[in-house]
């Protein structure tokens, strides 16, 4: 499987995250390549990686067996319809997007009835504890085992049996990291108000998060008997999470998360 080509077009934080993870889970980097419209991140990825590079789309289009869609969704039109315009034997090629909102239907408009995967990794693919949601459009089992196997080094992946699921995992694992890092920002700034340098504040509250994370996916105990287990009666922890609690958080964060699946379906309308 470590011989098929792979192109990624835009050259970005989420083709870097998956690239790093292509790298390390053994895929060849002699058989991936980067493609984007300004030469910095290019420049780092074949410092980092020791990748193929090209600032042509087209001729990364031509040399691959697999092009990976890695550029926003904003540009994902234009991008298209030149493959389509200057290479269309690209059609004939498996494509994986990794842009959040664009539907498979606006993909067939732009390069015609192609074999696609949707995947929807996130940023934690970097250190290879990453969750990736796929749906397949088209795809031959092989092709589907193949994208599985590329996206292996990301971390978890979570195959989906409808392509309203992408949204879904979006909210749930595309944006998530940013709310966990919003969250620990949060209290980094508590922590420094109480004294606490901002490099012992950072390294107190990640490794905080890390243990926390890491006992839940070790333990068959639910988030609450996690919680429960912290939190002594008339303690500390309780009038933390009454504090929480009292502001709305789960209200909150469902709302957060609805509002991602919002701009998503907005995105499918609009773009
Ligand atoms: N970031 C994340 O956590 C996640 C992102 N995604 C999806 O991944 C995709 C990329 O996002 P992300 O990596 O964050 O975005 P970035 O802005 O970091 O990367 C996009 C890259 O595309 C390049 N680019 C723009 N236009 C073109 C073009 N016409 N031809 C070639 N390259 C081009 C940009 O080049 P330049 O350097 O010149 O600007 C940039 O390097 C998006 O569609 C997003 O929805 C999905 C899951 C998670
Ligand atoms: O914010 C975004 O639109 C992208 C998709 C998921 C994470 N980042």
């Amino acid at each position: 499987m470590n011989d098929n080509r792979v192109a990624f077009i835009g050259a970005g934080n989420m083709a870097r995250c998956v690239i790093a993870a292509m790298v390390k889970a053994g895929y060849p980097a002699e058989n991936i390549l980067a493609a984007n419209r300004s030469e910095p991140k290019l420049t780092a990825l074949k410092a980092d990686f020791a990748i193929a590079t090209s600032l042509s789309n087209i001729e990364a289009a031509r040399w691959a067996d697999v092009i990976v869609l890695a550029v926003k969704p904003q540009m994902m039109q234009q991008v298209c319809e030149q493959l389509l315009a200057e290479a269309p034997e690209c059609q004939e090629k498996l494509f994986i997007t990794l842009a959040a909102g664009l539907p498979v239907a606006r993909y067939e408009q732009w390069l015609g009835d192609i074999r696609l995967v949707r995947a929807m990794p996130n940023t934690p693919a970097l250190v290879s504890l990453g969750v990736t949601g796929l749906f397949p459009s088209r795809c031959s089992n092989y092709e589907r085992a193949f994208v599985d196997h590329i996206f292996s080094g990301t971390g978890l992946r979570v195959w989906l049996e409808h392509e309203a699921q992408i949204n879904h995992i979006i909210a749930a694992t595309g944006s998530a990291p940013a709310y966990f890092f919003y969250f620990m920002q949060a209290m980094q700034q508590k922590a420094e108000q109480l004294g606490f340098s901002s490099s012992e504040a950072k390294a107190m509250i990640a490794q905080t998060a890390l243990g926390a994370a890491t006992m839940a996916l070790q333990s068959d105990h639910s988030f609450d008997e996690l919680r429960q287990q912290v939190t002594s009666k008339g303690g500390t922890t309780h009038e933390a999470i009454s504090s929480f609690s009292a502001a709305g958080l789960e209200q909150m964060v469902a709302a957060a998360m609805q509002a991602a699946i919002d701009r998503a379906e907005e995105m499918a309308k609009t773009l």
